[in-house]
């Protein structure tokens, strides 16, 4: 099972290999985090970014090494920013020319940078940015200028205190004219004592939710006051500007400009299973330690896992975190093939994968940080501690839900795919995931043949019921906005039903592609029929927790979905017997989990205990303040008792 969560044995055996040499180093220890005020998290962070970096030299590992090691790290800082979105926006969006020159020094680190796109007054709204960068003609540079206190960039990680450069978009004039948003690289830090280049401002924008997570990372502001950089800086594969001052688009799609944010999406869905298998690791073997109630004869209590509802909330999170597992390797497939055509000068896939990169961005972020704060109630009381893993955890994730395309916004992007798919469905057959839109007839026109509660353990009636759900209310909106005389003002009226539908899209894909990973890639049987149970669990779930989408769209009837449901409740007594197996499968470390309630030897009291005498109000019985401000009112109850 680990292989299979691994995706095979080479990458379980490198995850694996970097895990420990994180786990085994004391540089790493970060249980004292929650204890650390801003200044030291932020440099302990710093510390432990600079030896990470010298370890990957100093080991030679390779770029998917480093990353897992990255992640072991467990820390957000600046590098996350370098190389994720800084490094991919100058491979995707510049030249040759400008990738040979900078490519060599941000992979070298002799230069540090960051992707300042949002604003303080724009973030989703991309074309909406007020920064300007202005073609000076005379002296071939451009003059990037803040016009307004909305147009200071803010957000940008690395960008406070640390990165040397940054990719900056703004919108290009020539002449007066307006040409769109583009983006450029602008140097912020002097290369040699690192103090901010005349003519910006820059600094940190305060602290996040939650302490010791986030708070890692300089997020900054940035403002420009006429700040020129030569004209070979404005990212040029797109559109060109000539020293004559022409604007020119070549071939390339506009829609490129945002591919980082495609790049990092993917990423994102990726990553969404290792935090969510985090907090369920947590939550399930603490289910197991933890005991209440139901004592028979004096004999011990009943494990919480064994409660039925427990479980009803525990084994669907497991699932997803299998089923997001899947789809982020799928995803990361339909990326790779991408980018291969992008480079090739071949766009037609990229409208479908920006819309599963969307898509899918924002399903698993959103089920993943609801679901780490499931988990956080699923250990009671003490998932509250900090010591549980679980406060910090979700105070991590949850900015993923706004980040790299807000999760609303992102769902709107896949109904226009949604939408334009179906105006073309007379003369363009749709393909990849869109291709069931081009079997409408029968998705419209058969109704569910379920019978039996056994009989929803079939992938095909699985499917077809996802399928069906999905392009009944894709073709209702369709069928609804081609009654509006303005379309923009139709997909507005509309845009509730059609995030709905969106949504029931992307669940469609994360089933089926679980389906899909059964009917190949499984080593061994045994594996394989338990990850059919937690396939039936993750669809079945969905089935029941939106069935009012398959009632109302009268593909189910009532009938067969309590059928779905009562397979449900069957198949979580066939996951428990297994649900440590399937959380160890995980190969989650101690230091990783970073979790009293979560350890592996499942000795949870006597370290909760002693965790909680680390804490620094336990330093001494009587504390600062006492005397000063409770003494006081002691004495003070006293003196009225004497009145
Ligand atoms: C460190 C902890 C991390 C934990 C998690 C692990 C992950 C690790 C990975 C990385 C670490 C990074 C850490 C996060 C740092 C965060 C960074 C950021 O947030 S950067 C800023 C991100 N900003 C956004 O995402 C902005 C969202 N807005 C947009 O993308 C756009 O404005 C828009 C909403 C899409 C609208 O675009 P536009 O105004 O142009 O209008 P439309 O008419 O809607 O679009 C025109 C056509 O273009 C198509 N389109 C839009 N986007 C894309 C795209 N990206 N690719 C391809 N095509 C695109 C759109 O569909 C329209 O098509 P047609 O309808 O004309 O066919
Ligand atoms: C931790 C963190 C790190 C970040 N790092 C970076 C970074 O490194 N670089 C960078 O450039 N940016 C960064 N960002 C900024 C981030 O990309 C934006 O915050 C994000 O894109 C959301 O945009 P917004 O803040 O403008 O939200 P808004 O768009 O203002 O969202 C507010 C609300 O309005 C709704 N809304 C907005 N538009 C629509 C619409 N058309 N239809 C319906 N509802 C709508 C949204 O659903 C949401 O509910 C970071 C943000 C965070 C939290």
């Amino acid at each position: 099972m680990k292989v299979a969560w691994a995706g095979s044995r080479e990458a379980f055996q490198v995850s694996d290999r970097m895990a420990k040499l994180v786990a085994n180093d004391p540089v790493f220890e970060k249980f004292s985090k929650p204890m650390l005020g801003r200044k030291e998290l932020f440099k302990n962070t710093l510390r432990k970014a600079a030896y990470a970096w010298k370890l990957i030299n100093d080991l030679r590992l390779t770029e998917e090494e480093a990353k897992w090691l990255r992640h072991y790290i467990d820390e957000p800082n600046y590098t996350d920013l370098h190389w994720e979105m800084f490094v991919p926006a100058i491979e995707g969006q510049g030249t040759k020319e400008q990738k040979k020159k900078w490519l060599p020094l941000a992979q070298t680190m002799q230069i540090i940078g960051t992707y300042a796109q949002t604003e303080l007054g724009h973030g989703s709204n991309v074309q909406g940015l007020e920064t300007t960068a202005t073609f000076d003609r005379q002296t071939d540079e451009f003059v990037m200028h803040s016009p307004t206190l909305t147009s200071s960039k803010w957000w940008p990680g690395g960008m406070a205190k640390v990165a040397t450069h940054a990719i900056v978009y703004a919108r290009l004039i020539i002449d007066g004219l307006f040409h769109g948003v583009h983006g450029f690289i602008v140097q912020l830090r002097s290369l040699e004592d690192h103090s901010p280049l005349p003519g910006l401002t820059l600094g940190d924008i305060g602290m996040k939710f939650g302490h010791g997570t986030y708070n890692t990372m300089d997020n900054g502001v940035l403002r420009f006051d006429h700040v020129r950089i030569p004209r070979n800086q404005m990212l040029m594969r797109v559109s060109q500007v000539t020293k004559e001052g022409k604007y020119a688009q070549s071939d390339v799609p506009r829609q490129l400009l945002y591919g980082t944010m495609v790049s990092v999406r993917q990423t994102i869905v990726a990553d969404a299973s290792k935090a969510l298998s985090r907090a369920v690791c947590i939550a399930t073997r603490y289910s197991v330690v933890r005991r209440q109630f139901g004592s028979r004869n004096g004999g011990p209590e009943t494990q919480v896992i064994d409660y039925k509802t427990q479980q009803s909330r525990l084994f669907p999170l497991l699932a997803s975190a299998y089923a997001f597992r899947f789809v982020g390797e799928w995803l990361k497939s339909l990326y790779i093939d991408v980018k291969q055509r992008l480079e090739a000068n071949d766009f037609s896939t990229l409208p479908e994968t920006h819309a599963c990169t969307a898509g899918l961005k924002a399903l698993t972020t959103a089920a993943t940080a609801d679901g780490i704060e499931e988990c956080r109630k699923l250990c009671g009381g003490h998932g509250y501690l900090i010591s549980s893993g679980l406060p910090e955890l979700f105070a991590f994730y949850v900015p993923a839900c706004s980040y790299e395309g807000e999760n609303v916004v992102m769902m709107l992007q896949v109904a226009r795919f949604l939408v334009k798919t179906v105006s073309n469905l007379g003369y363009k057959q749709p393909v990849g995931t869109a291709a069931y839109l081009g079997r409408v007839t029968p998705l419209l026109q058969n109704n569910c043949a379920v019978q039996t509660a056994e009989d929803w353990l079939n992938p095909d009636a699985i499917l077809e019921a996802f399928e069906a759900r999905a392009a009944r209310m894709v073709i209702g909106c369709g069928e609804r906005l081609a009654m509006f005389e303005n379309p923009e003002e139709g997909f507005a009226e509309l845009s509730i039903d059609l995030v709905e539908a969106s949504l029931a899209h992307c669940q469609l894909i994360t089933v089926s592609v679980f389906i899909q990973k059964l009917n190949h890639e499984i080593p061994g049987n045994g594996v394989k029929r338990s990850l059919e149970v937690l396939c039936y669990v993750y669809a079945l779930f969905l089935l029941h927790k939106h069935q009012g989408d398959f009632l109302a769209t009268g593909y189910l009837t009532p009938k067969q979905a309590s059928l779905a449901n009562e397979q449900l409740r069957t198949l979580y007594s066939k996951v428990r017997p297994n649900a440590i197996a399937f959380v160890d499968s995980f190969n989650h470390m101690d230091h990783y989990l970073c979790s009293v309630l979560g350890r592996y030897d499942g000795n949870v009291y006597p370290k909760l205990y002693e965790a909680a005498w680390k804490d620094p109000l336990n330093d001494s019985d009587i504390v600062d303040g006492i005397q000063q401000y409770v003494q006081p009112i002691l004495k003070q109850k006293l003196h009225y008792a004497k009145l």
